[in-house]
């Protein structure tokens, strides 16, 4: 890949107790819904989604989300961490115009798009954290909980609300939901459709911790990810794998399958027309506000 390699001098002097630094902007020519950016000092990736209004996941930020990640693991970085430049939604999920009244071919790009990325990122050799600083619905919870470690800004909401759509949150997006929120809670929200406050899922473990501010949650991120300063890269990779391993398999044997099912389920009449009525809505509390 074509990796353009400019380098940008970012003054941390606004944010306490750290000292200058520098990042290097590490971004693909066609990158357009992305920044990517590796803190010289720590290592450590920064990838930031930036599709306004809501960073829903269209085809082409899967692919440059997918660019991203492989850059980072190229690059040797201690770890990435996603965020979002908006102020108030991490990423509003899949893009649901991708999925309402779609053309063949791109939904199925669209959907290979996502299942890789998702593999990429829950099976990455590297650390991982999510600064939630905003909405993360559906896709956006899927995200999250592919990462190792979540943070979360207060009076957000975070989870899997596909059957308030009419669609069905798929297996594997359950799978990694399952390794941070008991079975129990898993069930009942995933059914309902619940999107946790900040506060709830803090209480359910569906995030580690809570802070105030963007700049707070991006400083706990990096010192998750420089806990590991003194573990064997190798060995950590192994035995993430090993606690990943099955869902990562069972999504890998099943990919064409999983996107016929997607297929099937999308292009009933009944559930595009519960997601045509949904994104109406979503026009009509866009337009009020
Ligand atoms: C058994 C096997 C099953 C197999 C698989 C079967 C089915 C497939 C499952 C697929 C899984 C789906 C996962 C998803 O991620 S679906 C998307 C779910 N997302 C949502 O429900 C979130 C919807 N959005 C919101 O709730 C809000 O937008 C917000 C994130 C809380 C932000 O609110 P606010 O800042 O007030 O923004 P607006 O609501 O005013 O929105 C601004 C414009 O953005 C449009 N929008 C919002 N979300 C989406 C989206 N996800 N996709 C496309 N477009 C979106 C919204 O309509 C506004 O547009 P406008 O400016 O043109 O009016």
């Amino acid at each position: 890949m074509n990796i353009i390699r400019t380098v940008r001098s970012v003054a941390f002097s606004s944010i306490p107790n750290r000292t200058l630094s520098t990042t290097r902007s590490l971004s693909t020519p066609s990158a357009q819904y992305t920044a990517f950016e590796v803190n010289d000092k720590t290592g450590i990736a920064t990838l930031t989604l930036n599709r306004p209004p809501v960073n829903s996941l269209n085809l082409e930020l899967l692919t440059e989300m997918r660019n991203c990640l492989k850059d980072a693991e190229t690059n040797k970085c201690k770890g990435l961490i996603i965020t979002s430049s908006s102020n108030s939604v991490f990423t509003a999920g899949l893009d649901l115009l991708e999925m309402y009244q779609p053309q063949d071919e791109r939904v199925k790009s669209f959907w290979t798009a996502l299942q890789s990325m998702w593999m990429e990122l829950y099976g990455s050799k590297i650390p991982t954290a999510a600064a939630i600083n905003g909405h993360a619905p559906a896709g956006g919870c899927l995200i999250a909980t592919a990462c190792e470690y979540r943070v979360m800004l207060p009076n957000f909401t975070i989870g899997l609300n596909e059957t308030l759509i009419g669609i069905v949150a798929p297996k594997w997006f359950v799978s990694a939901f399952l390794n941070v929120v008991p079975r129990r809670v898993a069930e009942q929200a995933i059914t309902q459709g619940k999107l946790f406050t900040t506060a709830e899922a803090h209480n359910v473990g569906l995030v580690d911790d809570v802070v105030n501010t963007k700049e707070e949650a991006i400083a706990k991120c990096e010192q998750f990810i420089g806990s590991f300063k003194n573990v064997n890269p190798y060995a950590r990779a192994l035995t993430k794998q090993q606690f990943r391993i099955k869902e990562l398999q069972e999504l890998e044997q099943q990919r064409e399958k999983d996107l016929q099912i997607f297929l099937g389920l999308i292009m009933q009449p009944s559930v595009q027309k519960a997601m045509g009525i949904y994104l109406e809505g979503l026009k009509k509390k866009s337009k009020k506000q």
